[in-house]
């Protein structure tokens, strides 16, 4: 008999995390998510799972999702406060309390704001990156691999790794981000480049020459600042050079974010 926790889990942030660790099984619902999209979400799901796409169930009544709560042997059902099911969200909590034993988790907030998906979305669209991390419990990450640059940072610039994403992921407004790439102290740029008016991702490696070929991990840790048009190369090579230098600083300030993630 399990303890199942059932949600769309996007981002599976620190509210999320509450009712995972209550729980010896997760019922995963895809919904469209893009924080972390289709199986992103296994990685911080330490949990036997079940992964249902919306699509295919949600033409379900509550009473035939219930029964197959049951086959999946429920005993107790962890959610939180909002939670609904079944076609048209018609089922809610009174009713899976006449069937199981259901433990309901208050919404957890930070500093007065409920902890959801959708809020963390709007927080990294804004650029507003360290709230959304403080939401989701570690640094936002997204992944990707490597495409052919325009071959002008390592000449001119500083070189860079160019990045093209697996799939659609909650995009953060255009700037420069101080960041960890595949776990190495970086700094990246994401959005429309004045040197040929194409959107880009590229990553620039702080202090060692490494380069990485197969799967690209970006995680955010601090928005440094706005993406600008430059008037020539060595005016942008110069406003690079200072983002470096606070980019340093910044992660050395955050090195302890989120430690125990990573414990
Ligand atoms: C730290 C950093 C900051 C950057 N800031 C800007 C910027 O504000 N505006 C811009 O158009 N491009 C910016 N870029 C992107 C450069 O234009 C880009 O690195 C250059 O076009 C070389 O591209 P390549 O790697 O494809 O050769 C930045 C790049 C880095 C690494
Ligand atoms: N802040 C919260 N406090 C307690 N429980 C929560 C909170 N947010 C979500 N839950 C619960 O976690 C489970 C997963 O919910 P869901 O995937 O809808 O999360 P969400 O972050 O609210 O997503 P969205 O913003 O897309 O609605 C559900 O049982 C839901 O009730």
């Amino acid at each position: 008999m399990h303890k199942i926790a059932i949600g769309g889990f996007d981002g599976v942030h620190i509210a999320h995390k509450e009712l995972i660790n209550r729980a010896d099984k997760v019922v995963i619902i895809e919904k469209g998510s893009s924080l972390t999209p289709g199986f992103d979400r296994l990685e911080y799901i330490n949990k036997p799972f079940d992964f249902l796409f919306l699509d295919d169930i949600k033409h379900l009544s509550p009473y035939e999702f219930i029964e197959y709560l049951k086959k999946l042997n429920a005993k107790e059902i962890i959610v939180g406060e909002d939670f609904r099911f079944g076609h048209n969200r018609s089922g809610d909590i009174s009713l899976l309390k006449e069937h199981f034993k259901v433990e309901v988790i208050k919404e957890i907030k930070i500093q007065g704001t409920g902890v959801h998906a959708k809020t963390i979305r709007e927080l990294i669209r804004k650029g507003e990156i360290s709230k959304a991390n403080d939401f989701l419990g570690r640094f936002y990450k997204i992944k990707g691999t490597k495409i052919k640059g325009q071959g002008l940072g390592k000449k001119e610039l500083v070189a860079t790794i160019n990045i093209e994403l697996f799939k659609p992921y909650t995009q953060p407004k255009s700037g420069v981000y101080a960041t960890k790439t595949n776990g190495f102290d970086s700094i990246t740029f994401l959005g429309i480049r004045s040197t040929d008016n194409n959107f880009s991702i590229e990553t620039h490696i702080l202090d060692i020459e490494v380069d990485f070929s197969g799967l690209i991990e970006i995680e955010f840790v601090e928005f440094l600042r706005e993406n600008r048009k430059f008037e020539s190369l060595s005016a942008l090579k110069e406003a690079i050079k200072q983002d470096i230098q606070n980019c340093k600083s910044v992660l050395n300030s955050r090195k302890n974010s989120y430690a125990k993630q990573y414990a």
